[in-house]
């Protein structure tokens, strides 16, 4: 039997939250990180999430990759498809998220597809097409000083609309709120109008249980996480499932772990300040780094000192006036993609040192720090907190790898992941 459901995830760290939330709702799902000719073994599972690195890329390259995507989960047999973003809606005028919504669409063929970012279970929420975060409007919660994609309104239909071709409709709450049928008539009065790509309220679990009974009919639907919670029982509701049974079982790794952070969001900046004071830490001097003063293998072997003995975090985590000032002094790119090699060239070096518990904060970072590793396929553990499981690689080395999105997570979060494992 071919999996039920293709994903195809625009980072890692998004990627392995919905790969948490689909197994958390029942199904059993494999995460495969990365460009192929082919998937293999995949018979067994009900669900794919293919994780790129898109989300920052220029728009051409971002629907390629993703097109190329689709098409190596069709080759698997797969007809149904989900296109997960982030809960935040991280892009920008250019893109990407409505150009590559479109190629998907067009490749399959379908005249519309739904925008459900909604994902309550941490605290994303979408009314009157705005979108909230912990109840402050996505521009007013911090995301507005993000390093890569400042999001500087709410309104999802008109951010979505600067980066799209099609017209962009809402489905309100008080229809979503009526249930699946009011949600198809309200599809077809957008249809009728011309407006194609759907941005959909949604406010708590039952409305997402809702939008996911639609959505299991679909062949392309959009969404952060939150949908994935819902969808396997969806499946089983519409006959494509017939039972849930996936056993999250942790990664089997011993030893001490390395965490690297490198995102700059507020939750990942509270994780650095609350690392327990016995660990060692180090803080990244970025411009440095960038000017080429510091070198990958002085922190290498500051790593190697630590790690016999303890956890060791090494972090570039930053408040945003420091990063706004060293990406005016350095450049936006040539700052991000420093840091990004280095923790990537970090993670290798220590893997190959005998390091098998690794921590990523960010999905840019993590998705360096995976390349870097040449890691491709992993298996789903049970969740650390909402969108953070833990995973194990399928390939040797057989590595216990968490990848965090950079706002997930209570101050904690670093202790308490490392608690769950041997
Ligand atoms: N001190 C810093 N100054 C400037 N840029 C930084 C600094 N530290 C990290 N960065 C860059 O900021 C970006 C952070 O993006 P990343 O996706 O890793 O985190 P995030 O956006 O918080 O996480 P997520 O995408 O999971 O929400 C990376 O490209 C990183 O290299
Ligand atoms: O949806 C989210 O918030 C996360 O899965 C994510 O994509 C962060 O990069």
């Amino acid at each position: 039997m071919p999996p039920i459901l293709g994903c195809i995830a625009d980072d890692v760290t998004g990627a392995s939250d919905l790969a948490s939330a689909l197994t958390v709702g029942g199904m059993r799902t494999q995460l495969w990180f990365g460009e192929h000719q082919e998937l293999k073994d995949v018979d067994a599972v009900d669900a794919v999430v293919i994780a790129l690195k898109t989300r920052s890329l220029p728009k051409e390259q971002a629907v390629a990759q993703s097109l190329k995507a689709l098409r190596v989960l069709q080759n698997c047999g797969v007809t149904q498809f989900l296109f997960k973003y982030c809960s935040t809606f991280d892009s920008t005028d250019e893109g990407n998220i409505g150009p590559v919504a479109e190629a998907l669409m067009e490749a399959l063929a379908t005249p519309y597809t739904l925008f459900c970012p909604a994902t309550p279970e941490n605290g994303r929420t979408v009314y009157c097409g705005h979108l909230f975060v912990k109840g402050k409007l996505l521009n007013r919660c911090g995301m507005e000083n993000h390093p890569l994609n400042p999001m500087k309104a709410s309104d999802l239909t008109l951010v979505l609309q600067r980066q799209s071709q099609y017209r962009v409709g809402l489905i309100p709450h008080n229809v979503v709120a009526c249930g699946p049928a009011a949600i198809e008539k309200e599809i077809d009065v957008n249809l009728s109008q011309q407006k194609r790509l759907l941005v959909i309220d949604s406010i708590n679990d039952a409305d997402l249980q809702v939008i996911a009974d639609v959505a299991a009919e679909l062949p392309l639907v959009t969404s952060g996480s939150g949908l994935g919670l819902k969808l396997p029982r969806s499946y089983v509701k519409v006959g494509k499932a017939s039972s849930l049974r996936c056993q999250a079982a942790p990664p089997s790794a011993s030893g001490n772990a390395l965490v690297l952070a490198g995102s700059c969001s507020e939750a990942t900046r509270k994780q650095v300040k609350s690392w327990p004071s016995e660990w060692p830490s180090l803080c990244l001097d970025v411009a440095a780094l960038v000017r080429g003063d510091l070198t990958v293998d002085v922190v290498v072997n500051w790593a190697k000192m630590q790690l016999p003995n303890s956890h060791a975090l090494i972090f570039s985590s930053s408040p945003p006036e420091q990063v706004e000032s060293l990406q005016s002094q350095l450049g936006i790119e040539r700052t991000a993609a420093a840091i990004e090699e280095t923790m990537g060239c970090l993670a290798r070096a220590l893997v190959a040192d005998g390091l098998r518990k690794l921590i990523v904060a960010g999905g840019e970072t993590a998705g360096a720090v995976v390349r870097a590793l040449g890691a491709t396929r992993f298996r789903i553990g049970p969740a650390i907190a909402p969108g953070v499981p833990w995973m194990e690689t399928i390939d040797d080395p057989a590595l216990a790898i968490a990848l965090k999105s950079g706002n997930f997570g209570d101050d904690h979060f670093f202790r308490s992941a490392l608690e769950m494992l041997p």
